[in-house]
């Protein structure tokens, strides 16, 4: 499989570049910056401390499309709404990481699974994966008495919050429920904000250091408190998953997939 790495300098890039160097059956094609990090025509072995891979850095999306059989995207929501056109322009198959994605970026995602195979997940780990099942779950099985709260940490530079994986735990939830989240969810509490109202979904961030990714969520009522926890430790971890995913997009037909249908879940 020919994979293309867009963002290939970031945090999760490198992690991706090892991931695929790494995985058999998968062969590195090349991967895109933007040009202020002087790291244009190199080799992306520089990016992970290796020699050479024979595949170059480029800020040239469009021609690492065109070579791509399925490009991986850890970018930004304006980057990914420009490789989403490119991909349908070539036909290339995505697998799509970046969250603070907007309702307007989904209805984009929807309307290119009708010619492209993508797989977008705002969180590609396994355990995640099943935290999202047993959140929907809970939510189902516990009354309206049970408040809701999601509870997110990570690093210093994360730039969007909640977390993408926060707000796919709340939808999780919301759906458990049987209810809308953007009715119910609430991102920020600040000064007097007065009791908590029934049935709402809140979601609460921590930002510091160099921590993965922790995410916990809370069913609160009188006398009890449930919560399901899951804490990343490496960002291999979402790598795994990101190259999982981009080997089975291999002759899949046109559509919007999610790590459920990639783990067989
Ligand atoms: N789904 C999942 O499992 C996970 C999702 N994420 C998400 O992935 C995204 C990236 O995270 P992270 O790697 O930590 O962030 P980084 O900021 O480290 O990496 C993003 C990279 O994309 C580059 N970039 C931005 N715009 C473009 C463009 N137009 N063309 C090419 N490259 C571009 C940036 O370059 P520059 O330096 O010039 O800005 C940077 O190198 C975030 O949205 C994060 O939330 C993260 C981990 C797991
Ligand atoms: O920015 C990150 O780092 C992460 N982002 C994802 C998110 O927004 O949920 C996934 C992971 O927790 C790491």
């Amino acid at each position: 499989m020919k994979i293309g790495i867009v963002g290939c300098a970031g945090r999760m890039g490198r992690a991706l570049v090892t991931q695929v160097v790494a995985t058999e059956g998968a062969q590195l094609v090349g991967g895109t910056e933007r040009p202020h990090g002087g790291l244009l025509g190199k080799d992306m072995g520089t990016l992970i401390g290796r020699d050479t891979l024979g595949a170059e850095i480029t800020n040239n999306p469009g021609a690492l499309f065109e070579k791509a059989q399925v490009v991986i995207d850890f970018t930004t929501p304006a980057a990914t709404r420009s490789h989403l056109a490119l991909a349908m322009e070539t036909g290339t198959a995505l697998v799509i990481g970046t969250t603070g994605l907007s309702g307007e970026d989904h209805e984009l995602l929807a309307q290119a699974a009708e010619k492209i195979a993508l797989v977008q997940a705002p969180n590609m780990s396994v355990g995640v994966t099943v935290l999202t099942a047993l959140t929907r779950q809970v939510a189902a099985l516990m009354g309206p008495e049970y408040d809701i709260e999601v509870l997110e940490m990570h690093h210093r530079h994360k730039v969007d919050a909640p977390s993408g994986t926060a707000l796919g735990l709340g939808q999780a939830a919301a759906e458990g429920r049987g209810v809308k989240l953007d009715e119910v969810a609430r991102t920020t509490r600040d000064g007097h904000t007065g009791p908590r109202p029934d049935g709402e979904i809140g979601f609460a961030t921590l930002r510091g250091g160099d921590v993965i990714g922790d995410h916990t969520v809370i069913f609160a009522s009188n006398g009890e408190r449930l919560e399901l926890t899951h804490k990343a430790s490496d960002r291999t971890l979402f790598a795994r998953g990101a190259v999982l995913a981009a080997m089975w997009l291999k002759n899949k037909d046109p559509g919007h997939y999610s790590m459920f249908d990639v783990l067989g879940l």
